[in-house]
């Protein structure tokens, strides 16, 4: 299975392959809309969260936000990810919070790496977090999350989403966007 028919899939839909990174603080539904992405585009898809040394998860699971240092070698592991998967070209999608500006330059380092943040109120990810089951992130560190993030700037290759919405109201959003895109290219194309 694989390569020709993934493929064939994004083509038949108009989309090229792009290499995203859909970040965000705990809870945002990155998970949600990536897996949605991946599914819907036939693009490979990786969990972030697999990606932290068992270190991390314990940290966290215990209630301790993660520092710098506890970051750098999760995050270049999802660049070594992102980096096969530019390589193989046929599309891919990495959960990743990517809260700091260092950590988005870090993960896009020499690679056509684009993110997608969604945005969702506070009020929102602390329910979605407290009634969620099996996770290991504690509702405690949302805080830490939200002092944490630094919002992109628009120097920044960011498409930003609005998560309060039904996870298929944004993936339709994104899909569209993406199609638009790809128009408005071969128009230029086009027009020379
Ligand atoms: N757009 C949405 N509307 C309503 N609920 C949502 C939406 N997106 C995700 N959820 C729910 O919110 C919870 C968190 O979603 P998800 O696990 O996708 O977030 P995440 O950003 O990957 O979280 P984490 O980084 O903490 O793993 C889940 O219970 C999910 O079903
Ligand atoms: O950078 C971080 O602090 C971490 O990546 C967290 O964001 C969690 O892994 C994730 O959100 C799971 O809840």
């Amino acid at each position: 299975m694989g390569t020709i028919e993934t493929a064939h899939v994004s083509k038949a839909i108009g989309v090229r392959p792009r290499f995203l990174v859909v970040m965000g603080v705990s809870g945002t539904g990155k998970t949600t809309i990536a897996t949605g992405l991946a599914t819907r585009l036939g693009w490979h898809f990786q969990e972030g969260d697999a990606l932290h040394p068992q270190s991390n998860v314990d940290k966290m699971s215990s209630g301790q936000p993660l520092t710098d240092e506890d970051r750098k070698p999760w995050l270049e592991l999802c660049h070594d990810w992102l980096s096969r998967e530019v390589k193989a070209g046929h599309g891919a999608v990495l959960t990743c919070s990517a809260l700091k500006r260092i950590y988005r330059e870090q993960l896009r380092r020499d690679l056509p790496v684009e993110f997608i943040h969604i945005r969702v109120a506070r009020d929102t990810l602390a329910d979605r977090m407290t009634h969620r089951k099996g996770h290991f992130m504690p509702p405690s560190l949302l805080p830490s999350q939200l002092s944490t993030f630094e919002e992109p700037g628009d120097d920044e290759p960011v498409i930003h989403v609005c998560g309060e919405d039904h996870p298929d109201v944004v993936l339709e959003k994104l899909i569209q966007q993406f199609r638009d895109e790809e128009n408005q290219k071969e128009l230029h194309a086009a027009v020379g």
